[in-house]
């Protein structure tokens, strides 16, 4: 749906609201802590100090069994939907948290990678890719593009460096509701598919496996692995479609700062 600007105005809160229970996250992710700890504590803050309702908790798209936590940890091979627990964070471990937060009824979506002590140079190199996919897709939009340049960018920079795209889940339009149309896939040819309008807003959140694309669903009926349990990274950031450009949602104090090749605005 084309937003309008009282939508704009509260996708811009619920989006920066999202970013900063990241923020608040952060220093928590260390060796000896378990992911159901840190859903315990975003919760938390979702609940007492942003007033903000998490997504993710009762969440149930046709098909599923309702998801019983508040945010998405996915660790290491998991790709994503990695349900918080009692699994004990390590030195080596990555992990990316994934918030979704609703305030005033609009959603904010978005998720970064976290490295627990030192990561393998294999790891930080997969998330350090991702993050250039992601901010490459982002950097392609502007009203008249096409959602297939969004996917072929990112395509061929993880291929180019090895690896692969997942293509079971995608970006997603965004709004009051929290999957809508456009899908916006991580893979494509460009000049293909929906053509973008000022005023969309949807998430860009490639799924990049260090070895092969397959993945492997778990028996809790969310978990998503690699096959061939190889390390998986993800990023998110939810992006309004500009007159001009884009415009990051996802922002506020503690948001890494986009890869140096994104030209300043
Ligand atoms: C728990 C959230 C959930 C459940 C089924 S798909 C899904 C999910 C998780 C993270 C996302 O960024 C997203 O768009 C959807
Ligand atoms: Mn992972
Ligand atoms: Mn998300
Ligand atoms: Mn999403």
């Amino acid at each position: 749906s084309i937003k309008t600007a009282e939508d704009i105005a509260g996708m811009r809160i619920a989006g920066k609201l999202a970013s900063e229970v990241l923020d608040y996250i952060t220093p928590f992710v260390k060796a000896g802590v378990t992911t159901g700890e840190l859903d315990r504590l975003c919760h938390e803050f979702m609940t007492n100090v942003q007033d903000s309702i998490p997504a993710p908790l009762n969440y149930c798209p046709p098909g599923y069994t309702p998801y019983p936590k508040a945010i998405c940890t996915s660790v290491n091979d998991v790709i994503c939907h990695g349900i918080p627990g009692d699994k004990v964070l390590k030195n080596g471990d990555v992990v990316n948290l994934d918030i979704t937060i609703i305030k005033h009824g609009y959603h904010g979506d978005t998720s970064r990678m976290f490295y627990v002590g030192e990561p393998s140079i294999m790891a930080k190199r997969l998330g350090d890719i991702t993050y250039e996919c992601m901010w490459l897709g982002i950097a392609k939009i502007k009203p008249g593009a096409h959602l297939g340049d969004i996917g072929h960018v990112i395509q061929q920079h993880a291929e180019k460096a090895g690896y692969s795209v997942v293509r079971e889940f995608c970006g997603h339009g965004i709004g009051k509701v929290f999957h809508e149309e456009p899908q916006v896939l991580h893979y494509g040819r460009p000049g293909t598919l929906e053509r973008l309008e000022a005023g969309m807003i949807f998430t860009v959140e490639p799924m990049i496996n260090a070895g092969r694309r397959d993945i492997r669903e778990m028996g809790d009926g969310w978990t998503i692995k690699t096959k061939d349990r190889s390390l998986s990274a993800q990023w998110e950031h939810t992006v309004l479609v500009t007159e001009t450009g884009y415009e990051v949602l996802t922002v506020s104090a503690g948001t890494p700062p986009p890869p140096a090749f994104v030209q300043q605005a």
